[in-house]
């Protein structure tokens, strides 16, 4: 996250880890699973995933902060590493998530109306602070303004690009960034969409930040976990 600061507890929030690092944000959507983003699948040869929840620092030890192991991982059928289509990723843990205060699933947005233009909305995460690569130890967050798709389109920003199945969100220093991708973006206390990596920019007003909506996907997610085992 550029130009956020450290996050109050968002018990929702996920980190998705490769090899027992930090790479990518996610969010808890039922008891053993979390949605994130397709493209953080790209990097991950043969290594090991999982999910840490209830935590607010990657580090140091807190109350409900528990590390779960991966039962399986669920990417949309429509992604490509080279698109920003459909980047969705369903992770279902080893075993239901223990809920509590630090731990507590988010309600994703089913229904299919666009989210205002100008509507502020919050994203977090344990992604890079800096383009130097800086990463933070606290979540971070940051509240965002709604682009309209229209606007987003023109030429001078993603061209054509923002498909009816994304969001765009404003991108002048305050941007989400590498290892915030999966995050939820969140308005008015519902996530509306998934942050996606989009233009691998960060924090550049003319390559707003692109975000993969819930509602067109609903009736994936709702499948894939009913025809899922425990
Ligand atoms: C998906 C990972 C395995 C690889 C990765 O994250 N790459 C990467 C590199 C530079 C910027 C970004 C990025 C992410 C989220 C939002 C944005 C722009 N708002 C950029 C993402």
């Amino acid at each position: 996250i550029l130009g956020g600061r450290d996050a109050p507890r968002r018990p929702y929030m996920a980190s998705l880890q490769l090899n027992g690092q930090h790479l990518c944000g996610g969010f808890l959507i039922a008891d053993e699973w979390v949605l994130s983003a397709a493209h953080c699948l790209e990097d991950a040869g043969n290594g090991t995933f999982a999910v840490l929840l209830g935590a607010r620092s990657l580090s140091l030890p807190e109350p409900h902060k528990r590390l779960y192991g991966v039962r399986q991982l669920v990417a949309h059928p429509g992604s490509h590493r080279d698109t920003n289509h459909d980047d969705l990723l369903l992770v279902q843990l080893e075993e239901a998530a223990s809920l509590n205060p630090d731990v507590q699933k988010l309600a994703f947005q089913r229904q299919g109306r666009d989210v205002p233009e100008g509507t502020l909305c919050e994203v977090a995460g344990w992604g890079i602070t800096r383009n130097t690569g800086k990463r933070p130890d606290v979540l971070q967050y940051v509240e965002l303004g709604v682009i309209g798709r229209a606007k987003c389109n023109q030429r001078i920003h993603h061209d054509g690009e923002v498909t009816e199945k994304m969001m765009c969100a404003d991108s002048k220093k305050k941007d989400s960034c590498k290892g915030d991708s999966g995050g939820p973006f969140v308005c008015n206390g519902v996530a509306e969409a998934v942050v996606s990596t989009g233009s691998r920019v960060c924090g550049n007003w003319k390559k707003p930040g692109i975000y993969t909506r819930t509602a067109p996907y609903a009736g994936w997610i709702d499948s894939v976990l009913a025809n899922a085992t425990s």
